[in-house]
């Protein structure tokens, strides 16, 4: 069995490529950082090092790498000969995979191939697949897009090797239903009749939490997570923004209250693993993405509001994470441009997609009005 894995990086390497290599697929990673394809093809075998209480060590064997700006075709060949078509780019360089992706399956015979993005954003291959289709709409049947919700923390990484440490916990949850009983073999993944559940409280949980403590931690210099969890005004703040959000989930899902209690739990354990040397930079990288409407806080955040609850811990996060200001991050360095030039409403809408007319909007107004302030 072949797949092709776009974006060769900590989750490529570290989550989707080995959970694909031990379901027994060949897997062609293509990227377009050359000096990490060159590694991919000079090399036999990569190591995936779990830390925590119940690590193992995995090697991942059998791959290849394609480096998708020098060789295009070579790329769409792989789509067209490929059983299973995965990507962890990052939400918004999606659009720049899709033209190999289409150019794959115009080149493609015999049965549709599954195509999953395994990025954190809700509904990210039903994004894909408009990508793909856009200009193409002859080639829906030669593809089946699923939805996943994809949960394993890797930190960054050496940027000259291919081997990768992760935390020992992953789950990988895939919406059954696009393929109308023939899903795929991948033992290490679940199938479930509906991935809603499973990506809001993984989005709304870990993200969320993650987010609030970088944040918090950026803001007072603190340089990772595990550490920014240990101060107490930080700890109260990501478990208040957790309260508002397991309010939200519990009621909207019907989540037995104990166990979606005991779910947060760990996700604060696992921010907590000494091992894991994640950064507040990392966990805050590409705030604009992180502000944006249906992400980790304005969505929780708004539909609280809607159902006449408050949502005050998700909005002081917001407002903490209008103050990331990381140099070497465009989005940061944007999101301070905007704070600088537009009036507090303009900025809600545009960074936020929340118009004058939400419920949520006249608070969202004063955080920025506060943050511009300072
Ligand atoms: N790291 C984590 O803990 C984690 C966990 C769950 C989900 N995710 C999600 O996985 C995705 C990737 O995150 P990551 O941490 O692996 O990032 P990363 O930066 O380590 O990897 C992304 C890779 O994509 C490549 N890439 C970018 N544009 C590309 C293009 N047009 N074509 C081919 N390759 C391209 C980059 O060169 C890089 O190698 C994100 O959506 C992230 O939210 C990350
Ligand atoms: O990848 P992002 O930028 O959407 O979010 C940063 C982290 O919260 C994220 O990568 C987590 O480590 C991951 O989602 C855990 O499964």
């Amino acid at each position: 069995m072949r797949a092709v894995h776009f974006g060769a990086g900590n989750i490529g390497r570290g989550f989707v490529g080995l959970i694909l290599h031990r379901a027994g697929y060949e897997v062609a990673f293509v990227d377009v950082n050359a000096e990490l394809i060159a590694m991919l093809q000079a090399a036999d075998a990569y190591q995936v090092r779990e830390v925590g209480p119940e690590a193992r060590v995995h090697t991942v064997t059998g791959f290849t790498g394609i480096d998708s700006k020098a060789d295009p075709d070579a790329a769409a060949r792989a789509v067209a000969e490929a059983d299973v078509v995965t990507c962890a780019v990052g939400p918004s360089a999606m659009r720049f995979i899709a033209p190999v992706i289409r150019a794959g399956l115009a080149l493609r015979s015999g049965d549709p191939v599954t195509v999953m993005a395994c990025e954190n954003a809700i509904g990210a291959s039903d994004t894909l697949r408009e990508h793909v289709l856009e200009d193409a709409p002859e080639l829906a049947g030669r593809a089946v897009f699923a939805n996943t919700a994809v949960d394993r923390i890797i930190p960054p990484q050496d940027p000259h090797g291919l081997d990768v440490v992760v935390e020992d916990f992953f789950e990988w949850s895939i919406d059954r239903r696009p393929f109308a009983g023939s899903e795929p073999s991948i033992p290490d993944a679940h199938f479930v009749d509906d991935l809603a559940p499973f990506i809001e409280r993984k989005l709304f949980t870990v993200n969320t939490g993650h987010a609030t403590t970088a944040y918090a931690g950026w803001m007072r210099g603190i340089p990772t997570i595990a550490e920014a969890l240990e101060h107490p005004e930080i700890r109260h703040a990501v478990e208040a923004a957790l309260a508002d959000t397991s309010r939200l989930l519990v009621a909207r899902f019907g989540f037995d209250a104990a166990q979606h209690g005991a779910y947060v739990e760990r996700a604060l354990a696992r921010f907590e693993n000494p091992a894991l040397p994640d950064t507040c930079e990392r966990i805050g990288r590409q705030p604009l993405r992180k502000l944006s409407r249906h992400e980790r806080f304005v969505e929780p955040a708004a539909q609280l509001l809607e159902r006449g609850e408050p949502a005050d811990a998700l909005v002081a996060a917001i407002g903490t994470a209008l103050r990331f200001d990381a140099p070497g991050d465009e989005e940061a360095v944007e999101l301070q441009r905007l704070l600088a030039e537009l009036e507090p409403a303009a900025l809600v809408a545009q960074v936020m997609g929340i118009e004058a007319d939400h419920p949520l909007a006249p608070q969202l107004v004063a955080a920025v009005a506060e943050a511009q302030a300072r």
